[in-house]
């Protein structure tokens, strides 16, 4: 049988706040922590722009989504986002899709509180394209759905969300909920997350909204300065017990237990955060004496911010984008992956430019020597 929502008990009544508690200190101060160091970051939707489309390659393959970072980023560097004529590239647009819905909910952020006004434009840039266009973008839906193994009737179905008749109720409770006082910020995200996927408001891309939710909660607080946090990577490594928590929310009204998962979650990932984006830092820091001494230029600062910001590109495109004279460009380039900072991951062949990576960072973005 399958569960159903928790029609009339949102918010949750009653935690079991002596369960909690332990876990509400240490997640509290890691993401300060975070925050810190953040903070010290100059630029950095530069510097963890590399961090960010990591972590819409991982949100969008908890729902299934094959494409990797490195494929990501090349596809991009290639020129074609619209292309969606195999799986593959259409799986990458949707990646490519998450990471401007981001980018895009961080600027309203600027001068709309979180709301569902800017959740439901945020839903449309999330759902660009073609496979998103039967799925209403920023429409909520008006007929029902269920998550269960891909492609099952209702019948089957594990979790059947809140009815379209009783949607639009629900995310005005939801939203109160954002600005409603509570003890404290971290639980209050927990609730607003499992609520957002229990109501599942859209036809599609619900599970990636609602993950896109969570930097924007943690800015809109004032707990970080910049919506990057990324938590994909341990609901990813945890994807059925993440299943699991939210399940058991509905069916046996265990808010706790979601909020005890979500709280390790911040806190292994806040960890994970911090010493990638210290780890950028360091690395920006370091390469940044070596640019300027090796190339005794004033652009070398200037290429280093490209190669951040595009970790992967094509070779010519520096030459004619990165606002650096010709000839001084194309020495930066020679000296760069002569010194081995940047590889070739395709050579020129016939009139198709080189593609060149920039294996440090990519990495540490991906925690392990992928490139
Ligand atoms: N039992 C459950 N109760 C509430 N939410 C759940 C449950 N199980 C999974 N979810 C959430 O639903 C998301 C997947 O939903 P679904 O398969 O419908 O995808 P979607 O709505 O198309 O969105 P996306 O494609 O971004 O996942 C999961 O990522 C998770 O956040």
């Amino acid at each position: 049988m399958a569960v159903a929502y928790h029609l009339g008990r949102f918010p949750p009544e009653a935690l079991d706040w002596p369960q909690l508690l332990p876990l509400i200190g240490p997640a509290n101060a890691a993401v300060a922590r975070y925050e810190g160091v953040l903070h010290g970051i100059p630029n950095p939707n530069v510097l963890l722009s590399p961090l960010t489309s990591q972590e819409a390659v991982l949100s969008s393959r908890i729902e299934g989504t094959q494409a990797t970072l490195g494929e990501v980023l090349e596809f991009e560097a290639e020129g074609a986002p619209d292309d969606e004529s195999t799986p593959k590239k259409a799986d990458i647009r949707e990646v490519l899709n998450y990471r401007a819905a981001l980018a895009e909910a961080a600027r309203l952020l600027d001068d709309l509180p979180l709301s569902q006004r800017l959740i439901r434009l945020t839903h449309e840039r999330l759902m660009q394209g073609v496979r998103g266009r039967n799925k209403s973008p920023g429409e909520y839906r008006r007929i029902p759905n269920w998550i269960g193994p891909e492609g099952c009737t209702i019948e089957a179905a594990r979790f059947i969300p809140c009815s379209a008749e009783a949607l639009p109720d629900a995310m005005t409770a939801w939203e109160e909920y954002i600005h409603a006082p509570a003890p404290d910020a971290m639980i209050q995200l927990a609730i607003l997350h499992a609520e957002f996927e229990a109501i599942h408001p859209f036809l599609d891309g619900n599970g990636r909204l609602g993950r896109l939710i969570i930097p924007l909660f943690l800015k809109s607080k004032g707990l970080l300065s910049a919506p990057n946090f990324y938590l994909s990577e341990y609901l990813e490594a945890h994807r059925d017990e993440y299943y699991d928590r939210l399940l058991a929310v509905s069916r046996d009204g265990d808010w706790t237990g979601w909020c005890g998962f979500f709280l390790r979650a911040i806190i292994d990932q806040a960890g994970s955060n911090q010493s990638k984006a210290q780890a950028i830092h360091a690395l920006y820091t370091a390469r940044k004496d070596w640019m300027v001494g090796a190339t005794r230029s004033q652009y070398g600062v200037r290429a280093l911010d490209w190669f951040f910001s595009r970790p992967i590109f094509v070779a010519s495109d520096f030459v004619s984008q990165a606002d650096i004279p010709e000839p001084t460009a194309k020495r930066i380039l020679r000296l760069v992956r002569d010194n081995g900072l940047l590889r070739e991951i395709r050579p020129s062949s016939g009139r198709r430019p080189a593609v060149l990576a920039f294996p440090e960072l990519l990495n540490i973005c991906e925690g392990r020597a992928a490139f």
